[in-house]
Order: C-alpha cells, then sequence, then structure tokens
C-alpha cells in the first residue's frame, strides 16, 4: 500500500491534490524559509520545496513525499507573502501593468530518493489604480500568497494573460508533479 504525503500547509495544494482524487494526509513542519539571495529564483523554490520535503519525509521513510514553495519574481526582485497591507499594496502597485514569473519548486521523497524540479510561468497584470488595489487588498485575499495575489480568486480579474502552467502559479504544478510520482514508482491510476 503507497502513502503519499503533501508536506504543506497551504490549502491551495491541498486542493489541488484533492482534484485528482488521491488519498493522501497533510504534515507540515516549520522549516527555515530564509535563502541565499544570490542564488537564482529557480534555485531558491528548489532549495525550499527541499527543505519542507525533507523535514516530513524524515519520519516517513517509506512514503512519497511532496514539498513545494512559490515566488514571484518582477524584474529579478523576489515577492514572497506581503507583510501587512501597505507592503501588500507596495507588491501589487509594481505589478500593476507589468509581466513577472512565478517559480514554484516540488520536491517529492520516495524511499530514499528525491526529485527537485522547478516550473516557470508568466504572468501579465492589467494596469491597476490605486482604487482597485486597496479594493483588492480589503477582500483579505493578499496576505497569504507570494506576490500579494491569488489567481484562482478575486486575484483573477487583475490578470490579463498567462503564459504557462495556471497550477503552478496556485502553488503546484500538478500534470508534471503526478509524472515525476510515477517516475518514482507511485501508481497513478488516471
Ligand atoms: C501567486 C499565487 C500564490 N499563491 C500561494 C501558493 C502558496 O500557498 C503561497 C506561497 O507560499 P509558500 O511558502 O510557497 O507556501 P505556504 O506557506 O502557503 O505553504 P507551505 O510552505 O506549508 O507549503 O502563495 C496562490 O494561492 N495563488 C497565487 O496566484
Amino acid at each position: 500500500m503507497q502513502n503519499l504525503i503533501l508536506a504543506s500547509s497551504s490549502p491551495r495544494r491541498k486542493e489541488l491534490l484533492e482534484n485528482l482524487q488521491l488519498t493522501f494526509e497533510v504534515s507540515s513542519s516549520d522549516v527555515d524559509e530564509s535563502f541565499d539571495p544570490a542564488l537564482t529564483p529557480g534555485e531558491i523554490v528548489m532549495e525550499l520545496s527541499r527543505r519542507k520535503a525533507r523535514a516530513v519525509s524524515k519520519d516517513n521513510a517509506a512514503s512519497f513525499v511532496i514539498g513545494a514553495d512559490t515566488v514571484v519574481v518582477l524584474d529579478g526582485t523576489v515577492l514572497g507573502k506581503p507583510l501587512d497591507k501597505a507592503d501588500a499594496f507596495t507588491m501589487l502597485k509594481a505589478l500593476s501593468g507589468k509581466e513577472h514569473s512565478v517559480y514554484t519548486g516540488v520536491s517529492i521523497i520516495a524511499q530514499g530518493k528525491e526529485k527537485t524540479f522547478n516550473v516557470k510561468t508568466n504572468v501579465v497584470f492589467w494596469e491597476l489604480s490605486d482604487e482597485e488595489i486597496h479594493a483588492y487588498i480589503h477582500t483579505g485575499e493578499p496576505f497569504d500568497k507570494a506576490g500579494s495575489y491569488g489567481i484562482q480568486g478575486f486575484g483573477s480579474v487583475l490578470v490579463k494573460e498567462i503564459k504557462g502552467d495556471y497550477f503552478s502559479i496556485v502553488g503546484l504544478p500538478v500534470s508534471r508533479t503526478v509524472r515525476e510520482l510515477r517516475n518514482a514508482g507511485f501508481y497513478f491510476p488516471g
């Protein structure tokens, strides 16, 4: 019997895996999310996803463990989650009318083997008025999300174009993840 664990506290990642009707547990641990600023965004999300997966895998060596991490990158600057309303406003104002990249790293640990990859998706925002930004912040949606927006919610209205994998922006590149799980020996019926 194969055991799958999602090493994440993100309700969005849980929902994306649930869509596949997979049976899995959720187990997250507080890992240090600081990173070396000299790393590229792809390296950062891979490093953090690896830390999250390893923290859970160490006590669950027989399971398939998935860790993930998402950041938004605008003109070379890495944007994580906003600290407060003012920080969210600064991020959304900076993203307005521009194209940015969303990087999601995924780490799969299974039977002592580790596979880590990252997926980059570009997103173009409409020009946003200050009123629109304030109204969006008022929804409360930005606060637990990289770049201060959620494309799956009210944030969808801010987005003009997506170039790449929608699911990766939400926090888990589902198809690549399942393909890598299969490569690691996981049986996926779909
Ligand atoms: C850009 C974007 C990010 N996000 C979310 C995905 C992630 O949950 C979050 C980025 O933070 P992460 O640190 O990647 O994840 P997390 O803290 O939510 O969960 P954990 O570390 O336990 O796995 O931003 C959206 O939900 N929608 C979006 O459009």
